[in-house]
C-alpha cells in the first residue's frame, strides 16, 4: 500500500496517519467475509472535506482501502461516512461506483435531501443513513430533523447506523427505539470497559438489543475502547483483551444481529495507530467457532447490505 499523504489540508496536530504496511491476519477470513465499517477520508484534493469538521485527517483513498482489503482477505467493504466530510457524500458515493458491487455505503444526509438524490446514492450502492451523537465529532442536529430523514429513508429499505457514548444511552432511548428501520449500533455503543460486563451500563445496552429485535451492533473498534491493552502492534496477536469479554457476550447473545469492521483508516486515535493485520486476528477471540464468524463477517452483512432484492425489509 501506498504511504498516506495530507492533500491539500493540514492534518489535525497530533493526527496519527493509518498503518503503512499492515502484516498478514493469522485468522483465515471466511470466503465472502465483509469488512463492515471503514471509512474513506478524500482525497482532500479531489474530494474537500467539510468546513464544519471537527478534525482534519490525512488521506485514505478508495484505491488504498480496496488494496487493505485485499491484502487483508476481505471480499467487500461497507464504507461509512466519516464526519469529516460532513454530508457530503461525494467521496464515499465516488468509492462506491468504482468497488465493482464490492461495497455499499451508509451516508449522511440532511433533510434537504431530494428523493432524486437518494435514489441516485440507492443506484450506487448506498443503503444506510448514519445518525451521530459524540459530542466531540458533530454539531448537534434536532431528533425531530432526524426521524423525519428515518421516515424518508425507511421506504428505500434502508437502516439508521447510530453512533453515541455509553453513558447517552439512557437520554437517546426513546429516540433510537421510535426508529422505523433495523438500527445498526456503531462500536457496541462504546463501552467503558474499565466497567464489568455485567455492570449495569452495559447491561442496559444488552437489553436495548433484547427487547428492541431491529437493533443490531457492530463489535468492533476495540483499539478505541481498550483502556489496558495490549496494542495490536510488533506482532501481539494477542490484543485488546479488555474488550474481549464486551465483543464476545454480544456475538454470542445476538449471533444473528452483529457486523465487524476494520474501522480503517481509525479516525481520531490517540494512543497509537493498530496493524490492521493483527486487527483482524481479534475476531477468533470474540466469535470463536466457525458458525459464528460466518455469521458475524458473511450472513450478517450479506443480510443487511446485499438482500436479494433491496425492497426486503430486515428485521
Ligand atoms: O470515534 C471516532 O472518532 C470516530 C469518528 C468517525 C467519524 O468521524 O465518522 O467514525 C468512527 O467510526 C469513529
Amino acid at each position: 500500500m501506498s504511504e498516506p499523504t495530507a492533500g491539500d489540508f493540514t492534518k489535525t496536530p497530533g493526527w496519527l496517519d493509518w498503518y503503512a504496511k499492515p502484516s498478514k491476519p493469522r485468522f483465515k477470513l471466511p470466503p465472502g467475509a465483509v469488512d463492515a465499517h471503514c471509512h474513506v477520508f478524500g482525497p482532500g484534493d479531489q474530494f474537500p472535506f467539510a468546513p464544519e469538521r471537527k478534525y482534519t485527517p490525512c488521506d485514505a483513498s478508495k484505491a488504498q482501502l480496496f488494496a487493505l482489503r485485499d491484502h487483508l482477505g476481505f471480499d467487500k467493504n461497507v464504507i461509512v461516512q466519516a464526519t469529516c466530510h460532513g454530508a457530503d457524500n461525494r467521496a464515499l458515493v465516488d468509492a462506491l461506483r468504482h468497488a465493482n458491487g464490492k461495497a455499499r455505503g451508509v451516508a449522511t444526509v440532511r433533510p434537504s435531501v431530494t428523493d432524486a438524490e437518494l435514489q441516485d446514492m440507492h443506484a450506487a450502492g448506498v443503503r444506510g443513513v448514519r445518525f451521530n451523537f459524540v459530542k466531540r465529532l458533530v454539531d448537534f442536529t434536532p431528533r425531530d430533523e432526524l426521524m423525519e430523514i428515518a421516515a424518508r429513508i425507511a421506504p428505500l429499505g434502508w437502516h439508521v447506523v447510530i453512533y453515541f457514548e455509553a453513558a447517552d444511552l439512557p437520554e437517546l432511548w426513546d429516540f433510537f427505539t421510535a426508529l422505523p428501520t433495523t438500527v445498526v449500533v456503531d462500536h457496541m455503543g462504546r463501552p467503558d470497559v474499565s466497567k464489568p460486563v455485567d455492570g449495569p451500563e452495559f447491561e442496559l445496552f444488552v437489553t436495548f438489543m433484547h427487547e428492541h429485535k431491529n437493533v443490531w451492533s457492530k463489535v468492533s473498534c476495540p483499539e478505541r475502547l481498550s483502556v489496558t491493552g495490549s496494542k495490536a502492534l510488533d506482532g501481539e496477536r494477542n490484543a485488546y483483551q479488555d474488550v474481549v469479554p464486551f465483543a464476545r457476550r454480544i456475538v454470542e447473545t445476538f449471533p444473528d444481529r452483529v457486523l465487524w469492521g476494520t474501522d480503517w483508516p481509525h479516525p481520531n486515535l490517540k494512543d497509537h495507530m493498530p496493524d490492521d493485520g493483527l486487527l483482524v486476528d481479534f475476531i477468533p477471540r470474540i466469535a470463536t467457532t466457525p458458525g459464528l464468524q460466518r455469521k458475524l463477517l458473511v450472513n450478517n452483512p450479506m443480510r443487511l447490505y446485499w438482500p436479494a432484492t433491496h425492497l426486503v425489509k430486515i428485521v
